[in-house]
């Protein structure tokens, strides 16, 4: 362990489902085998970690819990078997923070569905701490040029958008529906949909957001408080009248996703991401059928996904806004995401 790693950190700790969320001292843990440890400099915040902390999924979380799983930092310390990360490098700790590596999912590319998946921030704890543990084989590889603040967000949000954009299908040139655009992974979706060159409609709501999404590449906004006919509106905002070739799904609450199965253009695809709890898919079955319509889900994303995510910032084609605010503050930003007021991402910083 290099020698100013201390004994002691501050992180942001639940003891129990539905919170409170505790800025405390904790003790740093120290790095096994297969191990490095990630002197976390920024976490983004992502809904997920406010699905963890209501236990709004049929899967439990570790108790207590150090949630977080955009964490972009330094390594500071590896276990011995560790010989492809040096000390010193930039890391990503993501929600995969590790897998069994030899499953037919981990063989495939498709570790994702790895049984024995250790997920950041739920399973194991995050990245809202100031030293976090990660698995040498799956944290993200940092280039040095990229700043930790900006590709924290990447780390889950953008990671899963490319994604999910890719299980879609849809070639440059189509139009891709995003819904729950101007959130945090939506706002990853426009400007990646964009940077893959596709057509952007964005469904969100509130001037900031439809500003904000007009600005990452979306062509037409659909406001869905405002609109009487969602459906409608969506397909109205392709040339032909048909609607989008794919459609993103990114939102909190269940609606979209029984809509989405309505305006998506026939042949098209719809890919589930947005986990709201307790919601179910629903699709007419005729029109499903004659419309040859896929729906599908997608989950995260696997290294390589990671790091071409990671590229694409690099290259300077991914802009998405952020704010940045101390990790101390982080009940304040789940406050704002429960009430669906958040443009883009926050980010916490873990030295305040
Ligand atoms: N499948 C995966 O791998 C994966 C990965 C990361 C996050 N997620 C999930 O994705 C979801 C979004 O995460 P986030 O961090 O971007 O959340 P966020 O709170 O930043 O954004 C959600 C957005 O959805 C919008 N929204 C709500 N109702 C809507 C509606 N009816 N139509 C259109 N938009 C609507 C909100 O206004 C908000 O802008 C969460 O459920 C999260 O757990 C899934
Ligand atoms: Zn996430
Ligand atoms: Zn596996």
């Amino acid at each position: 362990m290099a020698s100013n790693v201390p004994e002691k950190q501050w992180a942001m700790v639940i003891e129990k489902t539905g919170g409170p969320v505790d800025y405390k001292q904790i003790p740093v843990a120290k790095p096994g085998p297969d191990e490095v440890l990630v002197n976390i400099k920024y976490s983004g915040v992502c809904h997920t970690d406010l699905h963890a902390v209501n236990g709004d999924w049929p899967l439990a979380t570790k108790l207590p819990l150090v949630g977080g799983h955009e964490g972009a930092g330094v390594v500071v310390a590896k276990g011995e078997l560790v010989t492809d990360v040096e000390i010193g490098d930039h890391a990503g700790i993501k929600w995969l923070n590790g897998s069994c590596l030899s499953c037919d999912f981990c063989q495939t590319g498709d570790e994702p569905l790895c049984a024995k998946a250790l997920l950041s921030g739920y399973t194991v704890d995050g990245t809202f701490q100031q030293y976090a543990i990660g698995k040498a084989a799956h944290v993200a590889r940092i280039p040095k040029d990229v700043p930790l603040d900006a590709i924290a967000p990447i780390l889950c949000a953008g990671i899963t958008v490319y994604k999910g954009l890719k299980e879609s299908g849809a070639r440059p040139g189509q139009t891709v529906a995003i819904v729950g655009a101007g959130g945090g992974l939506g706002s990853l979706a426009c400007q990646y949909a964009k940077a893959m060159g596709l057509q952007v409609i964005g469904i969100d709501t509130g001037d900031e957001k439809a500003a904000m999404s007009k600005k990452l590449g979306a062509h037409t906004f659909v406001d869905f408080a405002k609109s009487s006919n969602v459906v409608k509106d969506v397909q109205a905002a392709t040339e032909d009248g048909l609607g989008p070739h794919a459609v993103i799904l990114v939102a909190v609450n269940e609606k979209p996703f029984q809509q989405a199965t309505e305006y998506v253009r026939p042949r098209g695809t719809v890919i589930a991401i947005g986990l709201p709890a307790g919601a179910f898919l629903r699709a007419p079955v005729f029109e499903t059928v004659i419309g040859v319509k896929t729906i599908k889900g997608s989950y995260v994303g696997n290294r390589k996904d990671t790091s071409e995510a990671i590229d694409f910032y690099r290259r300077g084609l991914i802009n998405a806004p952020f704010k940045t605010i101390g990790m101390s503050e982080l009940q304040k930003v789940y406050d704002m995401m429960h009430e669906g007021k958040i443009a883009g991402r926050y980010v916490v910083d873990t030295s305040k």
